[in-house]
């Protein structure tokens, strides 16, 4: 049987920032229905690894491709590419004088012509998936942080992204709704046939909804394989990130980004 082409490809890739070099050496490949952690120390470039997912930064070095094509350099078709990819960024990101339903409805009547009837009922829906549709007319003041998230949520699958991207998903939330939220991951994943990549460093809360599982430290992937094998793993590096152990192969504080050249 052939394996389905992958969803996002990365080969032997680097990222720079600021003329220097985050990470390096990134091979991955992550495959349709697939939900994938991404874990690693603060700093580590989780969130530069996802930069150059959305095509917001430019590999220094190797190719990424994004549903089986190179990142785009031109800017319209960035665009396009961008519209496939929902992304949930860290914070929620709400507009605080708009309802729910309307904070969903946004990418709606901003990427679409569809008429309003149509945009409410799609609205529904998204609010609907989220187990929110009775909280469409409050506004995120009025809603818990783990409903504003779930509201995001709805928001960022809005225009039907088969690829979606949490940037740090339950910073700031208590575990009750941090559950809640990775559960939801795993179900909308499945049941709407996306593809997640989750970055986080909420390693006990992601990994039992992941299907496969990065770590990143020192520059690199320094591990790669299922949830299972990355809890057994005996690599001092990586268990020193897991059991959050100060010391170890794991520098403490990444460089500040004012000593970048
Ligand atoms: N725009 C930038 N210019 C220069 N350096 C940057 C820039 N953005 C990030 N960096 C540096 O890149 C490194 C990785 O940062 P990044 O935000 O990708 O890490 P992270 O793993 O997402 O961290 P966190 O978990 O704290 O969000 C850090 O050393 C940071 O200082």
């Amino acid at each position: 049987m052939t394996q389905p082409a992958p969803i996002v490809r990365l080969q032997d890739v680097r990222l720079d920032r600021g003329g220097r070099t985050i990470l390096r050496g990134l091979d991955l490949s992550v495959s349709p229905g697939q939900v994938v952690a991404v874990l690693g120390p603060s700093g580590s470039g989780k969130s530069t690894l996802l930069a150059a997912l959305t095509g917001e930064l430019d590999a220094a070095a190797g190719t990424v491709e994004v549903f089986g094509r190179p990142i785009p350099t031109r800017h319209r078709e960035l665009l396009e590419l961008r519209k496939g990819i929902g992304v949930l960024l860290q914070g929620n990101g709400l507009l605080t004088d708009l309802s729910a339903a309307e904070n969903v409805g946004l990418p709606l009547r901003a990427h679409t012509r569809l008429p309003k009837p149509v945009i409410e009922r799609l609205v529904d829906m998204k609010l609907h998936a989220v187990g929110l549709r009775a909280a469409r007319d409050a506004y995120p003041r009025e809603l818990s942080g783990g409903m504003a998230r779930r509201v995001a949520l709805a928001r960022a699958l809005a225009l039907d992204p088969p690829l979606m991207i949490y940037d740090e998903p339950l910073t700031g939330l208590d575990p009750i709704a941090s559950g809640v939220v990775m559960a939801l991951v795993r179900r909308l994943n499945d049941t709407l046939g996306l593809t997640s990549i989750v970055v986080t460093h909420h390693v006990h809360e992601t990994l039992p909804v992941a299907d496969h599982a990065l770590v990143i430290a020192n520059g690199g992937i320094v591990f790669s394989g299922t949830p299972e094998a990355l809890q057994a793993t005996t690599d001092p590096l990586v268990r020193q990130f897991l059991d959050g152990q100060p010391d170890g192969p794991i520098g403490f504080d990444a460089a500040p980004r004012t000593e970048a050249a």
